[in-house]
């Protein structure tokens, strides 16, 4: 059973909105059928800047909805260890799931930011006022009275990210908030939340699509519930491990995305240097190098 740490109060010291929010040494164990006491999230320390990205990777089953729920500030029956919320708050932080659906309350986009403005006691006015903001921020102006059944997944989603802003939250947690929606949907979401990101919000995204993960944020990868990578995305996938030869996305058990594979391949042929390329840039830049090797 969830339920918010705030309500429950333990473990935790109050707040200071410059601090980081720390977990430490914090574990939770998991009972199977027969018995066997198994981790689901074993001796991790974490911390969190204020305004900070981390995505947070991992197969299924690694931890990374554990971690993200209690980044949260929702707690997990059994959970052992100490936290500070720090900048987050005092209050559970909004959490996006997969499915847009599970968490939208009201009929439309705008009677959903409006409701979720209600919550912060404003005066009327000035509820209509930032209603009609975040809707122009979100790009759900146009289909603010439109209802949730004439609206895509992605549109939905949107929706719920607007009213998760809405509540001036200095932390949101997206739990493979994208994994249900399409191309283009998930591109929308995405840049919403990275808008959010730049404006102070600090960002948890979960996420199983590593073509996302942009170089120069930071990546935190879980096995069986332990933090086994804590670096920028470039280390984690493009890094070795002089042991094995695996880069820290592939020691994880992922897969590495498609360019990616192909730079180390590229590089493996000689035929290209690291740094390797990230942007679709810099690609061009190498694949004009490329075609124009000789045969
Ligand atoms: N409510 C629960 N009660 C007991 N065990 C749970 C519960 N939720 C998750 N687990 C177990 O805890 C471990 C970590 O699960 P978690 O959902 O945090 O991982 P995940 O990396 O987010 O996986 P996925 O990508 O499949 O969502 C898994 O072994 C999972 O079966």
């Amino acid at each position: 059973m969830w339920e918010s740490i705030w309500e429950e109060g333990t473990n935790m010291t109050y707040i200071n909105s410059s601090e980081s929010l720390v977990l430490q040494d914090v574990s939770i164990d998991r009972i199977l059928e027969n018995g066997q006491i198994v981790p689901r999230l074993q001796q991790l320390d974490f911390a969190l800047a204020p305004g900070e990205w981390v995505n947070l990777a991992g197969v299924n089953g690694s931890g990374k909805s554990s971690l993200a729920r209690l980044l949260a500030g929702l707690t997990i029956e059994g959970v052992r260890g100490t936290w500070s919320r720090g900048f987050a708050g005092n209050r559970p932080s909004p959490y996006i799931m997969q499915h847009p659906d599970a968490q939208l309350f009201a009929e439309t986009p705008r009677e959903e930011v409006r409701f979720a403005l209600e919550w912060r006691r404003l005066e009327p006015d000035m509820i209509m006022q930032l209603t009609e903001e975040i809707l122009a921020f979100t790009g759900l102006t146009a289909i603010g009275d439109t209802p949730w059944e004439h609206l895509s997944g992605g549109q939905r989603q949107l929706a719920a990210v607007a009213a998760a802003s809405a509540g001036e939250s200095p932390l949101i947690v997206f739990d493979e908030a994208t994994s249900m929606l399409d191309e283009q949907s998930m591109q929308l979401v995405y840049r919403l939340a990275r808008k959010l990101n730049e404006r102070g919000t600090a960002v948890v995204w979960v996420t199983q699509r590593l073509q996302e993960i942009e170089a120069s944020s930071r990546v935190a990868a879980l096995t069986e519930g332990q933090i086994v990578f804590d670096g920028t995305g470039h280390a984690f996938l493009y890094g070795a491990d002089d042991e094995t030869g695996l880069t820290p996305c592939q020691a994880c058990g992922l897969r590495l995305p498609y360019l990616s594979a192909l730079a180390l391949e590229l590089g493996r042929l000689g035929k290209l240097q690291p740094p390797y390329p990230e942007t679709p840039e810099e690609w061009e830049a190498v694949l004009q190098g490329i075609v124009a090797v000789p045969v």
